[in-house]
């Protein structure tokens, strides 16, 4: 079993791209999906979101209110990493769950660990690649105000809380360029994704953007 990476920066991207690998035959994991699921009502992870951080991150219906929680963590370092001790242990054990259950369902998957984190939290070992998904950062600012109708302060305040994804291009093997259209980005996945699975076509020319 072939296992990528597939990271980059808030809202560069990484779900539209990972939807796009996903048509192509890649089986994905992702992580912000996990992280959600791990945090469902009752749960240890719950418990402790609750016990550190007070019923005021709490809905009326007892779910996580994600909002409140975001505001709380993307404005204090501290309060952050907290988060990210309850959360992403239980993230990780779940995601190697998944990947031991996709490598006995088809040993010649190629496996797409979608991790917004992965090297803020170190987890780049034992992948064949690591592909990140890039755009300028004014780009990047834009369609986060856009697609989660925030302020420029505090979409900056949560691409802050992230290396830069220019820092994160420089330890791509593969770099997939998402400012332009979306069928641009289709293709560059096409590619990528021959490539990876050792069909012609996915010579490196096709895929490797070089450093700017
Ligand atoms: C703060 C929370 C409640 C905000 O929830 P919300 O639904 O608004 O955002 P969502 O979970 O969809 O995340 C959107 C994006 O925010 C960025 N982000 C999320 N958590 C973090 C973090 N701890 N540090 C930096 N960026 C983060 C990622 O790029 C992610 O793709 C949530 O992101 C969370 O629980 N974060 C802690 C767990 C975590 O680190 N998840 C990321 C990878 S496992
Ligand atoms: N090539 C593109 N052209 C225009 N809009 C795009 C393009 N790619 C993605 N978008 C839009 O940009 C936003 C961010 O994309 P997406 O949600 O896939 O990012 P993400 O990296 O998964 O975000 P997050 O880090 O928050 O999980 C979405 O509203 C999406 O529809």
């Amino acid at each position: 079993m072939r296992v990528v990476g597939l990271t980059g920066g808030i809202a560069s991207g990484k779900s539209t791209v990972a939807r796009m690998f996903q048509k192509a035959g890649a089986v994905i994991i992702d992580a912000d999906r996990i992280a959600r699921q791990v945090v469902a009502p009752g749960l240890p992870a719950w418990r402790e979101i609750r016990e550190t951080f007070g019923p005021a991150v709490l809905l009326p219906d007892g779910s996580i209110d994600r909002e409140a929680l975001g505001r709380l963590v993307f404005a204090d370092p501290d309060k952050r990493r907290r988060l990210e001790r309850i959360v992403h242990p239980r993230v990780g054990q779940e995601m190697a769950t998944r990947m031991a259950h996709a490598e006995q369902t088809d040993p010649d998957a190629v496996v797409l660990l979608d991790i917004p984190l992965l090297f803020e939290t170190d987890r780049t070992q034992g992948l064949s690649d690591i592909i990140v998904v890039y755009l300028p950062e004014a780009l990047q600012c834009r369609r986060l105000m856009e697609r989660d109708g925030l302020s420029e302060t505090d979409a900056r305040a949560r691409m802050n809380a992230q290396l830069p994804l220019a820092e994160k291009r420089r330890r791509a093997t593969i770099v997939i360029d998402n400012s332009g259209p979306m069928a641009n980005t289709e293709n560059q996945v096409q590619a990528v994704y021959r490539r990876l699975t050792g069909q012609p076509g996915g010579k490196k020319e096709e895929w490797f953007h070089d450093e700017a």
